[in-house]
């Protein structure tokens, strides 16, 4: 099959600006009537790619209003290519492979095309667009008349000239380019909506392209198991800052955002379709859940804990899970400092009274950090760092891990928990949310604290036995404590809370804040949204807390077989056998296993028979198969 010609509209489709538009920003900075002119350049601009002003009119009375001079023109040609769509950006690849079957056709000015298309490798006699002409001033008086591309249909009129062969495929998001179809210059046309949408060119366009991926996805270009990123969904939970929006939005990805979390059985609904899910602490996935997610690839916590996901049961249906570990906990560490100090000085409590009308002035019971005993429950990324913030306080650190830990500064490592509890004036707890942490602290923990002892939990509400806190605080062994987390969070700021700790004194309740800080959701954004695109993009596994962690580059000229299994013998040896039968050329090959399940990625040449696909999603022990390229 003879393979299509290209040709692509300059604005608002290779770049995601409007030429004159820009230009009039750039020449009319100064101008005290700039508003004025600018909405009348725009009107006209719509007026022409909506056809109800011809394209040379338009195009004249636009120039006039801008009194251009070659000065606004390099500006523009200058940043260009930072101009280019999202879609092109992502695949200059296809335009380097195809370039001497692709065009560019613009009622635009050829300079300013010029660095785009060279980037493009696409050459200067494939780039047919308008000529400007100069005075010797260097003004810009109008542009060559001779050429087609200054008037109404000039389009079709170049493209008929050119005498091409095979079918020919016109990508744009205006009427002129709708034309060149409508007057038999292109066999198909797709309406580009990456940038701007036009109903009146929709309707007469073959098909609508929210982006160059689909259209290379229709024409079977980038060949025919390869699928556009538009058509990918994503649904993030629980208000995820809208970074990693913008991030997986601008890698071409389609994005549904919602404020709070949901039930089981809402989720099982919503999750139908979607290849990536985005939730926070109180998402639950279950294994019910991932049994009815039809097509989920991903799952990324946007925090640290993963408690509330079923990571064997995502493992076992080819899920990979990932989260942020790091980038909220120096927001957790400062706020349990900011408490500690709280709690000792009865902070709370005296303001709660002075809201009431009541002074309160009084040291009695008020104490410094400074030479106090700090003992840390879980000394990881969280527990380490705020051993470290609190001696540079002045205080004396003790710590108790299940795992070997490094004991940073003079921090002292404790052999048991009791031993820590009998030392520590302050008690903070900092455990991952593991099932086995259930009630790590309960009554009888509290009876070994030291009396008058102070009390943290910013982990997971489960690890303590909050009756037991409110008993010890009511008896006043314990003097205060702030509690972060609790074994039941409302779903959404709207549904209620209720704890037996309310109402009691010195005591600190906060909404599970201690990562919520504009910086930590903004890092945890980035990073989760970077872990994603690494795994949807090319199959990197970095980071990802249920399968075997693999750091991949990118897909470079080959297919990028990804072979998620079940860890069993023989399942390598199986793969490899049928990629050889089928003559595959293995140009790279990794493997990572754990316990429970083995990745397999393999890079292949570009030629092969696709049947052989079928072989390795078919083979025993296989969980999931993808293809990247
Ligand atoms: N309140 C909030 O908004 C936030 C809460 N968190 C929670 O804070 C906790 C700590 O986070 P990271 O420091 O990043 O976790 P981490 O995994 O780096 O460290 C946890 C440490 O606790 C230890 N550990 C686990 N169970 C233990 C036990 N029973 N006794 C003694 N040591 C035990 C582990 O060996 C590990 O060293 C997690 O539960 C996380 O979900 C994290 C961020 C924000
Ligand atoms: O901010 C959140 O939603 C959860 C923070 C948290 O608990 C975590 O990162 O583990």
């Amino acid at each position: 099959m003879t393979s299509p010609v290209f040709i692509f509209d300059f604005d608002s489709t290779l770049v995601r600006i409007e030429t004159l538009e820009a230009l009039a920003d750039i020449a009319l900075s100064d101008a005290p009537d700039a508003a004025a002119k600018k909405a009348e350049i725009a009107a006209l601009t719509d007026q022409a790619m909506t056809g109800q002003v011809d394209f040379g009119t338009a195009l004249r009375r636009r120039l006039d209003l801008l009194a251009l001079n070659r000065s606004h023109v390099e500006a523009l040609t200058d940043r260009i290519l930072d101009e280019a769509s999202a879609s092109i950006r992502r695949n200059v690849d296809f335009f380097e492979r195809h370039a001497e079957r692709v065009y560019i056709l613009s009622g635009g000015f050829r300079e300013v095309i010029a660095p785009l298309a060279a980037r493009l490798g696409i050459a200067a006699d494939h780039v047919l667009a308008n000529d400007l002409i100069y005075d010797a001033e260097g003004r810009v008086t109008g542009v060559d008349d001779a050429n087609p591309l200054s008037r109404e249909n000039g389009k079709p009129e170049v493209i008929k000239a050119l005498n091409l062969t095979g079918p020919v495929v016109m990508v744009g998001d205006g009427w002129t380019d709708a034309e060149v179809k409508l007057a038999g210059a292109a066999s198909r046309f797709y309406a580009f909506t990456e940038v701007v949408s036009r109903p009146k060119v929709i309707e007469v366009a073959d098909a609508t392209a929210a982006s160059l991926d689909e259209v290379l996805f229709a024409e079977g270009v980038a060949g025919r198991w390869s699928y556009p990123r538009n058509r990918i969904r994503m649904l993030l939970l629980e208000n995820i800052h809208p970074a990693a929006v913008e991030r997986l939005e601008e890698a071409g990805y389609s994005v549904e955002t919602m404020k709070g979390a949901l039930d089981e059985d809402d989720l099982i609904e919503a999750i139908k379709g979607v290849h990536v899910l985005g939730i926070r602490s109180k998402t639950n996935v279950s294994a019910r859940v991932l049994e009815q997610a039809d097509r989920l690839l991903a799952v990324a916590a946007f925090c640290i804990g993963t408690n509330q996901i079923d990571l064997e049961a995502a493992a076992e249906h080819g899920v990979a899970v990932f989260n942020a570990p790091y980038s909220n906990t120096r927001s957790v560490v400062e706020l349990a400092i900011g408490l500690t100090i709280v709690l000792m000085r009865d902070v709370a409590d005296k303001s709660a009274a002075m809201h009431q009308g009541q002074w309160n002035k009084s040291a009695t019971g008020s104490r410094e950090l400074r030479g106090k005993t700090l003992g840390i429950v879980g000394y990881g990324a969280i527990g380490s760092q705020l051993s470290v913030l609190a001696e540079g306080l002045g205080m004396r650190v003790i710590f108790h891990d299940l795992s070997e830990r490094l004991a940073l500064g003079n921090a002292r490592r404790m052999r048991s928990l009791d031993a820590l509890l009998a030392e520590a004036d302050v008690v903070s707890l900092h455990v991952d949310g593991r099932k086995d942490n259930a009630d790590v602290i309960g009554a009888a923990q509290f009876a070994k604290m030291k009396p008058g002892v102070l009390f943290l939990n910013l982990s997971r509400g489960h690890v303590v036995d909050v009756d037991a806190l409110a008993e010890a605080l009511k008896s006043g062994r314990i003097a205060g404590a702030a509690v972060d987390v609790f074994p039941e969070e409302p779903r959404t700021n709207a549904d209620p809370f209720a704890s037996p700790l309310q109402g009691l004194k010195n005591v600190i309740l906060s909404p599970h804040i201690g990562g919520s800080t504009e910086e930590a959701q903004e890092a945890i954004a980035e990073f989760a949204a970077e872990r994603l695109l690494g795994y949807l993009n090319r199959g990197d596994t970095t980071f990802c807390v249920n399968l075997p962690n693999v750091q991949l580059a990118e897909v470079s000229r080959a297919h990028r077989l990804l072979h998620i299994h079940r860890n069993q013998p023989g399942v390598l040896a199986e793969l490899n056998r049928a990629l050889s039968s089928a003559g595959l050329n293995i140009l790279g090959q990794h493997l990572k296993t754990d316990e429970r399940t083995g990745y397999v990625i393999t890079d292949v040449d570009r030629d092969y028979d696709p049947e052989v696909l079928k072989v390795l999603r078919d083979l025993p022990g296989t969980v999931r198969f993808r293809m990247l390229h």
